[in-house]
């Protein structure tokens, strides 16, 4: 049947789904502003900033951290560090939160090459998820074989207190089941495939090291496994979204992290991730605590350095020629 809407209003789906991206209020487009996965950064700008990263050090990092909110000072501990800021490096975002420095530090740990984020990107404020995720692939375009993720989180499980420390045995990326995947658009064959499995990844090996080492430094009170969630953020969860989340099987949420280690299990990394517990999530109305940023910058700072000591002696102990089994072989 024919349309009967005047020809003057027929939109194409282009234009309509332009109009989708703009303010109702104002017009203003919002493209650049909404954090959906597309547009996608090129092969090329990921190797534009590992050049000049190449160019600009001689350090040839193999192993790259990624410091939560609070636990920076990690960075801190490399020798012979040499640091860039993220405004310097091509193609990287801006770190606009506070507790995330901004800077990229190469150094020795342990008599292994690392080079540290301190200071991530997170989707809530307003990068794409290619953006978020963009260091990860310079990582990988650098030579890096295992990423270590760190983060602060909250803690829904019983098991686990302000203060502890979870090994982080699987996650689940609530963005992902809304569309917001890091690895939507057009799949770069050169990092990985376009349909990489997941569930390996967390490396088992580099998880059991960690328990051994938390045994030596005694701390093992303070550590457990368990499954980290993100959500977007920027706001912490509801009562009845942290009861949801706890029935789910949750043990720590987040606002990060799923991203990154989905971009790096894609092009083969081996992954460690910890999260360090800053607060317990608010699951009955009766309680009138609430979490805000600066209580939970505050626990990171306290237990930085029993974190950078785990962290420490687990890039000591690694084995760095075991890429563990999501390593298809390297294709650069
Ligand atoms: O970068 P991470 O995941 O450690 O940061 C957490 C989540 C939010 O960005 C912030 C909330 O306090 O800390
Ligand atoms: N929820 C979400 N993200 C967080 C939390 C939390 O309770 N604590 C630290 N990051």
């Amino acid at each position: 049947m024919q349309s009967k809407e005047p020809v003057s209003s027929v939109r194409t789906r282009a234009q309509a789904s332009e109009m989708l991206l703009c303010s109702p209020s104002t017009g203003e487009r919002l493209t650049s502003r909404v954090p959906s996965s597309p547009p996608v950064c090129s092969h090329d700008e990921y190797q534009t900033a590992a050049d000049w990263l190449r160019t600009h050090t001689r350090h040839r990092p193999e192993v790259a951290i990624i410091c939560g909110s609070g636990l920076g000072m990690l960075a801190d501990t490399l020798g012979c560090q040499e640091s860039f800021a993220y405004s310097d490096v091509p193609g990287f975002p801006q770190s606009t939160v506070q507790g995330h420095a901004g800077r990229l530090v190469f150094g020795v740990l342990k008599g292994k090459m690392c080079v540290c984020m301190q200071g991530r990107f997170h989707m809530y404020e307003g990068h794409t998820l290619s953006k978020t995720t963009f260091p990860v692939r310079v990582f990988k375009l650098l030579g890096v074989k295992t990423l270590i993720v760190t983060n602060a989180a909250g803690s829904l499980a019983d098991g686990l207190q302000p203060g502890d420390i979870m090994i982080i045995k699987d996650h689940i990326n609530f963005p992902g089941f809304v569309g917001l995947n890091p690895l939507i658009g057009p799949n770069d064959d050169k990092f990985g495939p376009r349909f990489p499995a997941m569930s390996n990844c967390y490396d088992k090996e580099l998880r059991c090291l960690a328990t051994e080492i938390g045994k030596q430094l005694e701390i093992t009170g303070l550590m457990r496994e368990g499954v980290y969630a993100m959500v977007g953020g920027p706001n912490f969860e509801s009562i009845a979204e942290a009861r949801l989340l706890h029935r789910l099987g949750v043990d720590a949420v987040g606002m990060s992290t799923a991203p990154e280690v989905v971009v790096a299990t894609h092009c083969g990394l081996r992954v460690f991730g910890l999260s360090l517990i800053t607060n317990k999530v608010v699951k009955t109305y009766e309680d009138s605590d609430s979490v805000n940023h600066e209580g939970v910058l505050e626990v990171s700072r306290l237990r930085s350095v029993t974190v950078q000591q785990l962290v420490t002696e687990l890039i000591g102990k690694m084995d760095i020629n075991n890429n563990g089994p999501n390593d298809a072989g390297t294709k650069f």
